[in-house]
């Protein structure tokens, strides 16, 4: 349960339960505004430092940081939205307790401090900034002044990472107990700086009754999961991976993703490829081995030998109907199948099709456990999912479960923050990864990986959530200057940290 991000509503269940059990909640408060106080010394050096109080337990934290900085020796202001008297429950204790100057938000001029320790709104906010609170975001955003955000910068929604209104640019950002999904979701994560989660005495016994189903792709998530390769295993332990070649002139893809796949741990992987193809590609592989396959007939054929356990499908491939006979040919005959790229559009005018032939294929799986993993970009996304793209108000996170639930299939919808969701209602963000991923062919390197995973056993909605961090590390391992053939020679280093 490490890897689990709570909703303000969770968060709200997790903070009911603790109290419930006998914490009272302004010892659950000091002890947040005790991991505050912390990172508000560290951040200002000896410089003056303001607090924005806002009216709910979020000001409350910051009162209380507000009176332990006092209380060490620290130049405070306090700039509040809404007076003392105005405030209950936790948040009027701790106000109470502070006995420091308070002024109103109107007065608060950024440049006068070193910090300022952003305490207008964490997980209440209920609507967009408007007033003197966006007015006093706006001038901290304007200033040259480190910002701290309690709990999530002001005006980011923790549900969802969406800006309402306006919101904080904090240079770092102190949570309590477990992330929140506006954490990685952008563009939340990006206004949040450095995150610290601190422990403020909440257990995670609170988690077995919430039964939280978000969570960070990470080894905390999947690792349990994951096959590694046994010290006895033969190849054909750790699966045999298949990726569909494209024509002559466009063979490139799939080799990269078969590249992937082998690196990403696949016992075997073979290139299925069209007669015209074949030489172009036998002459630019070594490990990975080459077949000849023309058509849906002949796929059938090859498809009695059920060590090929897993198909990617789409990179390269032409988005024609060979691509959808294809993919229901692997798909009916109850293999998983990784489709990605000219896979996924070559679906757009028939998305219910290949709905079905999932479905089929996950009844026919142990557990039911979805056979097809779609990877799709915002751009695919919205070609097999035109109604859910343009419905407003829709969070990447809703987006990828409304999709897997409708397919029947794990949805990996990619970008800087990739959800992995599963028709289950699991979900994963992934924060593993840099900007120079945004290159031509990572999305086939992406397609392998995963693909690797699915080959060597691991469940589905694991295997996608580790294909996307490991690639993301990989990523994070070059460093600048990537391309997408970088990729998989990274992933030994990625594979180190994760065995040891
Ligand atoms: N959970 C835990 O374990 C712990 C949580 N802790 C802390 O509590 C925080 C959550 O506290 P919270 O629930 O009081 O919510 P918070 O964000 O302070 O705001 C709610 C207030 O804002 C108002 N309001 C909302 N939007 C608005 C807008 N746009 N413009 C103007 N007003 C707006 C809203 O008004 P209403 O919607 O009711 O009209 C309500 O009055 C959490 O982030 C963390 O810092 C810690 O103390 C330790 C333990
Ligand atoms: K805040």
């Amino acid at each position: 349960m490490d890897a689990a991000l709570l909703t303000p509503e969770e968060m709200g269940a997790a903070d009911r339960a603790t109290i419930a059990a006998g914490t009272p909640g302004i010892l659950l408060m000091e002890r947040a505004a005790a991991a505050v106080a912390a990172a508000a010394m560290r951040l200002s050096g000896d410089g003056p430092i303001a607090l924005l109080a806002g009216p709910g337990n979020n000001g409350g934290d910051a009162y209380a940081a507000a009176a332990l900085l006092k209380s060490a020796g620290r130049a405070v202001r306090l700039f509040h939205l809404v007076a003392k008297e105005g405030l209950a429950g936790d948040a009027a204790i701790a106000a109470g307790a502070y006995d420091g100057p308070a002024e109103t938000l109107s007065s608060f001029r950024p440049g006068d401090f070193a910090l300022v320790v952003d305490g207008l709104f964490g997980a209440g906010l209920a609507r967009p900034l408007e007033g003197e609170a966006a007015a006093a975001v706006d001038r901290a955003n304007a200033a040259p002044v480190k910002v701290l955000a309690i709990d999530l910068p002001s005006g980011i929604s923790g549900a969802t990472g969406a800006v309402l209104g306006t919101a904080v640019k904090a240079d770092a950002t102190v949570t309590f107990f477990r992330r929140k999904p506006g954490h990685l979701l952008e563009p939340g994560r990006s206004y949040c700086g450095e995150i610290t989660v601190a422990d403020i005495g909440i257990s995670d016994d609170v988690l077995d009754t919430i039964a939280p189903t978000t969570f960070e792709a990470g080894p905390a998530l999947f690792q349990g999961r994951l096959k590694v390769p046994a010290d006895a295993g033969h190849k054909y332990d750790r699966g045999h991976a298949v990726v569909f070649s494209g024509p002559a002139h466009q063979t490139g893809a799939a080799r990269l993703a078969a590249t992937a796949a082998l690196r990403g741990g696949a016992g075997l992987v073979t290139v299925f490829a069209p007669a015209s193809a074949v030489l172009v590609v036998a002459a630019q592989l070594t490990a990975v081995m080459l077949r000849r396959c023309d058509d849906a007939a002949e796929l059938r054929e090859r498809l009695a030998d059920d060590r090929l356990n897993v198909f990617v499908l789409g990179p390269g491939f032409g988005a024609g109907d060979k691509a959808r006979d294809f993919a229901q040919a692997v798909l009916g005959a109850g293999r998983r199948l990784v489709l990605d790229a000219d896979g996924i559009t070559a679906f757009k005018d028939e998305p219910q099709a290949l709905f079905a032939a999932a479905g089929e294929a996950a009844r026919g799986r142990p557990g039911g456990e979805p056979a097809l993993v779609l990877t799709p970009h915002a751009g695919e996304f919205k070609r097999l999912f035109p109604d859910l793209a343009a419905e407003d108000g829709l969070s990447k996170l809703d987006l990828a479960r409304r999709a897997a639930a409708r397919a029947g299939a794990v949805v990996v919808l990619k970008g800087r923050d990739t959800v992995i969701a599963a028709p289950d209602g699991r979900a994963a963000i992934n924060a593993s990864g840099t900007a120079w991923l945004a290159t031509a062919g990572t999305g086939d390197v992406l397609a392998g990986i995963v693909a690797a995973q699915l080959a060597q056993g691991t469940p589905s909605f694991e295997a996608a959530a580790a294909g996307v961090w490991m690639h993301g590390k990989a990523a994070e391992a070059f460093g600048p200057g990537l391309i997408a053939e970088d990729l998989p020679q990274m992933l030994p280093k990625v594979f180190a940290g994760l065995c040891g």
